[in-house]
């Protein structure tokens, strides 16, 4: 479904991101682990075209998406959410999944997401500044989803969360990937989250894939040595 090879990201001279290699398969859940500044958000903001990357490809759903801009890459199926749940705070809940239909052009699933996120479905009316940190991270995951892409993006969806909306979270997770038509690549820190939902991880330091391995065969303490501050 993704197929990063040898992928170069910059910020004006300074290199980020180093020769990464990375494949999401359809239906997999992956994780990129790593220590914070080690360039794990540039990889996804260069995979959503945010970021100059001169070198490398970005291939998705057989297309080469390396030169294409951001608009096109989130219509072809890639549906990001960054770090920091960027909704928007004047608008209500309703108004800001209406606006995940923008992207996909109008074919939306707007009822299933308040299946899978029913306090959403309670809050309609209230503006998004006006919930709590989980409750927009999930208007932002399921704002993400109502344009129903091939592949979700998250960037640390658990950070500064509360752990019954982390497990509410990691149920939704599951839950898609049990109906398997979605493929779904997070950057996460919390170790336990990652093995709980995902399949294979990679580990990243200074803007190279150090480890990476199938999730059943990961070695916690070695992980954890990796991405320790
Ligand atoms: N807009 C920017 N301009 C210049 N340098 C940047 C910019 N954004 C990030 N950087 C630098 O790029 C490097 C990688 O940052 P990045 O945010 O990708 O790391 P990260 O692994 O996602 O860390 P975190 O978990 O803290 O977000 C860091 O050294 C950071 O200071």
């Amino acid at each position: 479904m993704l197929n990063v090879t040898e992928l170069e990201a910059y910020y004006g001279e300074s290199i980020i991101l180093n020769q990464v290699n990375l494949q999401v398969d359809k239906g997999q859940v992956v994780c990129l682990l790593g220590r914070n500044g080690v360039g794990k958000s540039t990889f996804l903001k260069s995979i959503m075209g945010l970021v100059a990357t001169p070198k490398g490809s970005i291939r998705f759903d057989g297309s080469e998406m390396i030169s294409r801009p951001s608009y096109q890459r989130a219509r072809q199926g890639i549906g990001y959410v960054p770090q920091g749940r960027d909704i928007f705070p004047q608008l209500t809940v309703e108004e800001n999944l209406l606006l995940g239909l923008e992207v996909s052009g109008g074919k939306g699933a707007i009822e299933q997401t308040y299946e899978l996120f029913p306090v959403l479905k309670t809050m309609l009316k209230r503006k998004g500044g006006a919930l709590s940190g989980g409750q927009q991270q999930q208007l932002a995951i399921a704002r993400a989803l109502v344009s129903k892409p091939k592949m979700l993006i998250l960037d640390e969806p658990t950070e500064g969360i509360q752990p019954s909306v982390i497990q509410d979270i990691g149920r939704v997770i599951k839950y898609l990937k049990s109906e398997g038509d979605i493929t779904i690549l997070i950057v996460e820190q919390y170790l336990e989250f990652v093995t709980d939902v995902s399949d294979y991880y990679y580990v990243m330091d200074k803007g190279r894939i150090v480890l990476e391995g199938r999730v059943e065969d990961l070695n916690q303490e070695e992980i954890q040595k990796k991405i320790a501050i």
